[in-house]
Parts: structure tokens; C-alpha cells; sequence
């Protein structure tokens, strides 16, 4: 394309010939033939000047020739300053085309490169279409595959959503279910075959609730990967660094990765947490594993990824955001008190790092940070490895367990790198050792919980690293690339697991064995600059998610086990004995129970007795006194007659102008009184047949018979009573004061019973129990044995005491009520044991003892007051 300069030149705007760009070509030619003539001319002068010098002598006959010449030198000179000009101009027009096509060169070079990556592009264009076509095919093959997958999946799901609401009901009613057991439990304590029933179905429960739990997980997959993006930080944020991983799919566990320059890349974790994810989300899908923890199962978290990616973040945490370590902790902790009573646990914490290929205990006193401390070595006892002399502390809340972690994280060994300003320059492990015993089962556990955080992968070239650090690094990644090496084996099921290669996968040997379960966290940057960092870390990932260890198994201590079934067996044995000796006791109470009733029948028989004696007392007492006051009437006028003669054979003797005296009656002599007793004593006890001794004088009622007037006319006897006649002491014959009155009667033999119970309370004396038997009462009537019988007879009846043994009323009312001691009714015997049980009848028996014997005392004392007062 030609273009009209404004200086009327033409040039071209864009022209290329071999690398040479020809533009304003006219004006160069001149340029060149302008410099030709100059040189031509300035040579002809010089050789000229040469020949005839300055000012040369031209001979006269050289004269036109010289004129001429002069005139050519002339001519030649003119055309020189014109050329000269000519040529000057011709330069100044060369410079400012050659600056024009300079500019020329440099758009025309821009739009060349501009059409080379055009064409470029375009044909990458043209081959990504086509890829993208044969791309196209495979997604829809591959789409085609996976919605049967899905659909697959779909159907697992449900049952797998199924099982775990059903685990998620046992959960909630576990602890009504514990609560329902123990009360059960506590009502059928006695019953020790309920007992044993309820304890196989409860360890059944268990059993069935931790094999459904574990159906779930495994389901789930051994070695579960957790995703976590941290996210940008400021300072890459006011960079305005771009964001390559995408997490749209997030909730269903995807993970898109678009980094420049490779393909758009999906991963498939089984949980992936975003940069808006905090700690708490991150432990709820965590804290299962506590409760495996718990349950006998050895558990292995550990967190992996590039540095400075948030491992010792998530971890470890900060104070305001606490990570997995401190939290689930504080969740086995939650159990341990949620299971109290059932399962007993023993918790304790070590902390380790493996600093340049040593480990080193991070709770030693005086652990510091880059100091050779003792060397620890891994070794292995019965197919477990672990490392002798490791501190062990013992943890039993939640401020010791901070205090630990602390104390670890203080004495880790930290650095600053160009990627993080704290990096962690060794892999950190915290150990935490459950030891745990089912208080029903006897079954012992021993089980570990690894948390590991370990050090970031890092290019050396990147952080750039020198000294301590390079070796440092060195080291992380030597053991980082073991942990790979054995990722590779197991997820290849190779026969050889190089374990051994480093110290790390030494340790973790049990953890990715297959013996427990395995959570990972791979964390990740979002930054576009570390992209082929996240890129990396999510293959291995994917490939430990791809390993199958299969299932878990229980960490059963199979010493305390031994130690417990032992325990199991002795207890058993005494349970046994137990049994035995309660069985006699039952044998003995019962026997006890037949010899008080046929007691308490025997004694209702007595007291019917006693009640028929008592009546027939009372009318015999009535007949008695009756009797008695005929005889006194008969004895007063026999007395009066006595008078009437005395007085008319006084009135014969001393004639009868003598005025009569008045005559007081003399006082009988004792031969009198003792007749007169004899009379009324034979009266008494003869009966009405015998004649009847002389009657005294009513004067003398007191003197005669004291007893009888107190007795059976109370307001004469206390008229007597106050006369001094009745302080004398009367020489009668001494009568009981009751007996006297009653006629004897007709005893019978005293029955076998009442004669058991006097003799048991030691009150029958010989001459008394003669008397029963044999010959009648009348001789020994004023025994003392006799009169307390009839005493305490007596009482009975007026009181109407009905004895009745309290342990028959006990024992009666425990028969009937035996479950009712928990509803707060009676029946405390019942409710006590049967070991309880005899100890009761022992102390009943005691009790019965001591009241025998304050009933006895009493007895004996108003017996011996009776007697006084007689
Ligand atoms: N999810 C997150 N939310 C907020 N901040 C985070 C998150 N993850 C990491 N960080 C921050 O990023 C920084 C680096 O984290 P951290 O030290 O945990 O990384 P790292 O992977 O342990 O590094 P290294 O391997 O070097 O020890 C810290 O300042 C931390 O607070």
C-alpha cells in the first residue's frame, strides 16, 4: 500500500525485502550519487592541485587552456556547492525518512508478532476444537457411566442413611436404654438370674450399637481424606493474587482445580472445606473418631500439604479458634462422663517430634527447641511399636490437656521461611493413650489416638533456604517422599510396605497398617501461584484415598482381660457362697417363724385360760363375800347374845340394888382372839358347815379383822385405820389379803405351754410347780411364785393386753409385702437382704431378751412390793 508523504515523497507503509527495508529509495540514490561527484571532483582538484600546486606559472600559450580549465574548475566547483547542497538537503531528507522508517520497522515488527501468535492461537484453536470434540465423546461415555454410578450410590446411600438413622435412634435412646438397665437393675439386685439375663442382653446392645457404628465408617472408607483450603492471606490479597481452585461442588465432596497452562482438574474427597469453613465445621466430621477412640480402636489423624497451608492451623489452632487436637480431647473427655458407671478410662498424652530424622519428646523437662535431648528409639512389643521411655501424662480434664499442649507446642521447633513465617521445621505427634474397662463385661481396651501435624512439603528452590534450614528441609522432604513411597505400596497392595524408610512411617506402621483408622487432611492454597503445590497434594491424597485396608480391628488388653475373668471367676465362686449361707439363714428364719407361731398359739391358749380363771375368781371372789358377811352378821349376834348373857349372869351375882354398871367389854384374851380367827379362818376355808367362832363386838372389828374391813368395805377400813387399835400388830393368823378370801379352787394341771413360759422367765419355784401338778395350792398359796402368777394373771386380765410377739407380727407382714419396700410401704424386713434378714432376727431376738428380762425385773419388783405391803 503506497501512501503520499507530505513532503511529496512517496514511501511505503509497509514494505520488507530480505531483512532490508527500502522506503524514501530515491532519495537515498541521490544521496549516493551526490557523494559519487563530490569525490570525484574533490579528487580531479586534488590531483590537479598536485600537478601545478596553489598558484601555478601558466606559459602564455597555455593561456586558453588554462581559462578553459579555470572555467571548468569553476563550472565544476559551482556544480560542487550545488551538489554539496544538493546532498545536505538529500541528508536531512534521509534522516527524517530513515526515523519514519524506523517507526515503520518497529509496527511492522509488532504486527508481524501479533500475526504469529494470531495464527498461532488460531491454530491451537483448531487443535483444542478438535480435542475438545474427542473430549466431548469421552465426558458424554464417561457421563453415561457415571449416572449409573449415581444412581448406584444413590441406592447405597439410602441404606447407608437408613442404618445411620437407625444407629442415630440407638444413640438417643442409649442413654434412657443405660438409665432404663440401671434402674432395672437396682430392682431386681436380689434376683441374681434377671441380673445375669439383663447383662448378656445389655453387652449384646452394645455390642450391635459399636458394630453398626463401625458399618458406617468403614462404609465410608478406611483412610477418609479431608480437603481444606486456607484462605488468601492479606498481603496476597493486596497483590491481587487470582484464585485457581473452585469449590461449587463443595458439599458434595468436589473440588475443581483451573490452573494456567493445564487442564481444568476434578478431585473427589470424602469431606471439602472451603476457606469460609471454620474450626468447629471441621471437627463435626471429626468427632466420631473419638467415640472408635473410646470403643477400642486405634485412630491416626494427621494433616498433610504444602507450607504454610494451615496444617499446624487446623491441628493445633489458636486460643480464640481451637483445632482438632484440643477438641477431641475434650469430646473423649464428653463420653468418658456420658459412659461414667458403665465404662471406666484411663487417659494419657505424650508429644513427640521427629526433628532431622530423631525423635524427640517434647514433654521432658527442659525440652528445648533444637537441643540433642535423649535419644528415643522405636520399638516393637507384641506386634505394637512404640517408643520406650516416651512421657506419659496422665490427663483427667480438660486444663491438664491444654496445659500438655502447650507445654508441646512451646517446645517445637519453629522457623521462619519465605512461605510462612512460623513453619514447622518437624513433623509434630501427639500420642494419646485410652486404656478402658467395661465395669459389666469385665472387657479391658487399650486403644491410640495419633495427631499428627506434619511439616510442610516445600521446594527448596522457592522457599530458598540455606544452612539449618536447607537441612531441614532436606529432611521433611525425605520423610515426606517415604510417606509417599508407602502410600504407593499399600495403595498397590505391594508385599513389601517400606515402613522402615523413615522414622515417620515407622510410627505410623500401626495406624497405616490396617489395624485402626486413618483420617488425612490435605490442605491446600488457593493461590494461583502454588497451583502446581495443590495440584500435587491433591493426587497423593487421591491415591490414600484409593487405599483399602481393610477393616479395623478392637484393641483388646488381653492381660487385664485374663486379670478380670479371674476377678469374674472369684466373684462368681463368693456370689456361690453367698447364696449358700443366705439359704441357711432362710432355712433357719423359717424355722424360727414355725417356732414362734406355734409360741404365739400356745400363748393364746394360755391367755383363754387365764381369762376363764379370772371369771371363775371373780364369781368365786362374789360367792366368797357373800358368805363372809353372813358369817359376820352370825358371829355379831352370837356376840351380842354373848353380852346379853354376860350382863344377865353379872346382873344374877351382884343382885339387883346395885345400879347396873355400864359395862364395857373386856378385851379378849388371846385365847379368845385365836379362837375366834380359827373360827373365821375355818369359816373361810371350810366353808359355811362349821360352826362359827363367838362374833366380837363391832368395836373391836378392827382389831379382829383388819384385813377383811380394808378389804371388802373401804370406808370402814379407813375408819378402822384411823383408830390407833389398827397400828397394833393383830396376832391372827396371817392371811393373804386376797387369798385369804378365795375359797381354794379346783385347780387342774397347769398346761404344758404356761408351764414352759413361767419356767422361761424363771419364776416357778418348786413348791409351785409341785402345787400345780399335784396337790392343790393350799399349803403353798403364800409362795411367792404363787402369788406373782397370779399377779401378773391378774394384770393381764385388767389390761387386756393381748401379747403378741412383734416378730410374728414382722415376719407375717414381711411375708405378704416382700417387693414393697422401694413403694415406701411397710415391709422392711422384705426389702433387706437375706443376709439382712437373719441379722434382723438376731437383734429381734435380742431385743425380746432384754424386755423378758425389764418385764421380769418388774415383776420382781412389785412382786416384792406385794409382799411387803402384805
Ligand atoms: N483456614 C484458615 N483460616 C485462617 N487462617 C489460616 C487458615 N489456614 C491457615 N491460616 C493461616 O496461615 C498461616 C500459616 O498456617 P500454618 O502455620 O498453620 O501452616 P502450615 O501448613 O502448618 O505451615 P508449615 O508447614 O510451614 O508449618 C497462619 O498464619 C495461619 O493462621
Amino acid at each position: 500500500m503506497f501512501e503520499t508523504l507530505p513532503s511529496g515523497r512517496r514511501t511505503f507503509d509497509v514494505f520488507i525485502q530480505e531483512e532490508k527495508v527500502v522506503s524514501g529509495i530515491d532519495i537515498y540514490a541521490k544521496a549516493v550519487t551526490a557523494k559519487k561527484i563530490e569525490s570525484q571532483v574533490s579528487k580531479r582538484i586534488s590531483s590537479y592541485l598536485a600537478k601545478y600546486g596553489e598558484s601555478p606559472q601558466i606559459p602564455e600559450e597555455k593561456g586558453s587552456d588554462y581559462a578553459r580549465l579555470q572555467q571548468n574548475y569553476n563550472s565544476l566547483k559551482d556544480e560542487n556547492e550545488r551538489i554539496k547542497r544538493d546532498l545536505e538537503d538529500a541528508r536531512k531528507e534521509k534522516e527524517l525518512t530513515s526515523k519514519e522508517c524506523h517507526e515503520a520497522w518497529m509496527s511492522l515488527q509488532e504486527l508481524q508478532t501479533e500475526l504469529m501468535r494470531k495464527s498461532m492461537h488460531v491454530g491451537s484453536l483448531a487443535f483444542a476444537v478438535e480435542g475438545q470434540v474427542k473430549e466431548k465423546t469421552r465426558w458424554c461415555s464417561a457421563l453415561r457411566e457415571l449416572n449409573e454410578k449415581f444412581e448406584f450410590l444413590k441406592l447405597e446411600h439410602a441404606k447407608v442413611s437408613s442404618e445411620a438413622s437407625k444407629y442415630r435412634n440407638c444413640l438417643a435412646d442409649m442413654s434412657s436404654i443405660t438409665a432404663t438397665i440401671q434402674s432395672a437393675m437396682n430392682d431386681h439386685s436380689s434376683s441374681g438370674k434377671e441380673l445375669t439375663e439383663l447383662q448378656k442382653k445389655f453387652v449384646k446392645e452394645t455390642k450391635g450399637r459399636k458394630e453398626l457404628y463401625n458399618r458406617i465408617l468403614e462404609l465410608k472408607g478406611n483412610i477418609r481424606v479431608f480437603c481444606r483450603c486456607r484462605p488468601l492471606n492479606q498481603e496476597e490479597v493486596s497483590k491481587g493474587d487470582s484464585v485457581v481452585v473452585d469449590f461449587e461442588f463443595a458439599k458434595d465432596g468436589e473440588l475443581v482445580v483451573r490452573a494456567p497452562g493445564s487442564q481444568r482438574k476434578v478431585f473427589k474427597f470424602d469431606s471439602v472445606f472451603s476457606p469460609q469453613a471454620d474450626q468447629e465445621m471441621i471437627f463435626e466430621n471429626t468427632s466420631p473418631f473419638a467415640t472408635s477412640v473410646l470403643d477400642g480402636y486405634n485412630v491416626c489423624i494427621f494433616a498433610y500439604g504444602q507450607t504454610g497451608t494451615g496444617k499446624t492451623f487446623t491441628m493445633e489452632g489458636t486460643k480464640d479458634a481451637r483445632g482438632v487436637n484440643y477438641r477431641i480431647l475434650e469430646e473423649l473427655f464428653r463420653i468418658v462422663k456420658e459412659r461414667q458407671g458403665l465404662l471406666e478410662y484411663e487417659i494419657s498424652v505424650s508429644v513427640l517430634e521427629v526433628y532431622n530424622e530423631q525423635i524427640r519428646d517434647l514433654l521432658l523437662s527442659g525440652s528445648q527447641p533444637g537441643v540433642a535431648a535423649k535419644r528415643l528409639e522405636i520399638k516393637q512389643v507384641a506386634g505394637v511399636h512404640h517408643v520406650p521411655g516416651l512421657v506419659e501424662a496422665r490427663v483427667s480434664n480438660m486444663n491438664e490437656v491444654w496445659e500438655v499442649l502447650q507445654t508441646g507446642t512451646n517446645a517445637r521447633a519453629v522457623g521462619a521461611t519465605n512461605c510462612n513465617e512460623h513453619s514447622s521445621r518437624s513433623h509434630c505427634i501427639h500420642c494419646v493413650m485410652v486404656k478402658g474397662q467395661n465395669l459389666i463385661s469385665g472387657e479391658c481396651t487399650r486403644s491410640k489416638l495419633w495427631l499428627i501435624d506434619l511439616a510442610g512439603s516445600e521446594r527448596v528452590a522457592k522457599t530458598d533456604v540455606q544452612g539449618d534450614r536447607l537441612k531441614e528441609a532436606q529432611s521433611i522432604n525425605k520423610s515426606l517422599s517415604a510417606l509417599g513411597d508407602v502410600i504407593s505400596a499399600l495403595a498397590t497392595k505391594s508385599p513389601h510396605i517400606p515402613f522402615r524408610n523413615s522414622k515417620l512411617t515407622h510410627l505410623l506402621q500401626d495406624s497405616l497398617g490396617g489395624d485402626s483408622k486413618t483420617l488425612m487432611f490435605v490442605q491446600i492454597s488457593p493461590k494461583e501461584n502454588d497451583a502446581a503445590e495443590t495440584l500435587c497434594s491433591l493426587n497423593f491424597a487421591s491415591r490414600v484415598r484409593g487405599i483399602e485396608l481393610g477393616p479395623a480391628k478392637r484393641q483388646l488388653d488381653s492381660s487385664e482381660a485374663l486379670k478380670s475373668r479371674h476377678m469374674l471367676e472369684k466373684a462368681k465362686q463368693e456370689i456361690k457362697g453367698k447364696d449358700d449361707q443366705i439359704k441357711k439363714m432362710e432355712e433357719a428364719a423359717n424355722c424360727l417363724e414355725s417356732r414362734i407361731k406355734s409360741k404365739d398359739v400356745s400363748i393364746k391358749h394360755l391367755q383363754d385360760r387365764v381369762k376363764e380363771l379370772e371369771s371363775q375368781l371373780l364369781i368365786e371372789r362374789k360367792l366368797a363375800r357373800q358368805h363372809v358377811d353372813t358369817r359376820i352378821a352370825e358371829t355379831h349376834h352370837q356376840l351380842q347374845r354373848l353380852q346379853q348373857q354376860e350382863r344377865d349372869l353379872s346382873a344374877t351375882s351382884n343382885n339387883s340394888n346395885r345400879p347396873p354398871l355400864t359395862v364395857r367389854p373386856p378385851p379378849p384374851s388371846d385365847n379368845q382372839v385365836n379362837v375366834a380367827d380359827t373360827a373365821i379362818a375355818a369359816a373361810l376355808t371350810d366353808g359355811p358347815t362349821k360352826s362359827p367362832p363367838s362374833s366380837p363386838p363391832p368395836d373391836d372389828y378392827a382389831r379382829y379383822f383388819p384385813a377383811m374391813l380394808k378389804e371388802n368395805k373401804p370406808a370402814v377400813g379407813a375408819r378402822f385405820a384411823t383408830s390407833p387399835a389398827c397400828n397394833r400388830r393383830v396376832s391372827m393368823v396371817p392371811a393373804p389379803r386376797r387369798e385369804s378370801l378365795i375359797p381354794p379352787p379346783a385347780v387342774r394341771p397347769m398346761e404344758a405351754p404356761l408351764l414352759t413360759l413361767l419356767a422361761g422367765a424363771g419364776e416357778v419355784s418348786p413348791p409351785l410347780s409341785g402345787a400345780v401338778t399335784g396337790g392343790g395350792l393350799r399349803g403353798q398359796a403364800r409362795s411367792g411364785g404363787a402369788r406373782r402368777i397370779s399377779s401378773i394373771l391378774r394384770r393381764s386380765l385388767q389390761k387386756k393386753v393381748v401379747i403378741k410377739p412383734p416378730l410374728q407380727q414382722f415376719v407375717r407382714r414381711g411375708a405378704g409385702q416382700s417387693n414393697r419396700e422401694d413403694k415406701g410401704g411397710g415391709g422392711v424386713y422384705a426389702a433387706v437382704p437375706p443376709w439382712g434378714r437373719a441379722r434382723r432376727l438376731a437383734e429381734w431376738e435380742q431385743q425380746q431378751q432384754r424386755l423378758r428380762k425389764e418385764k421380769e425385773r418388774q415383776w420382781g419388783i412389785s412382786g416384792r412390793r406385794r409382799q411387803e405391803t402384805c
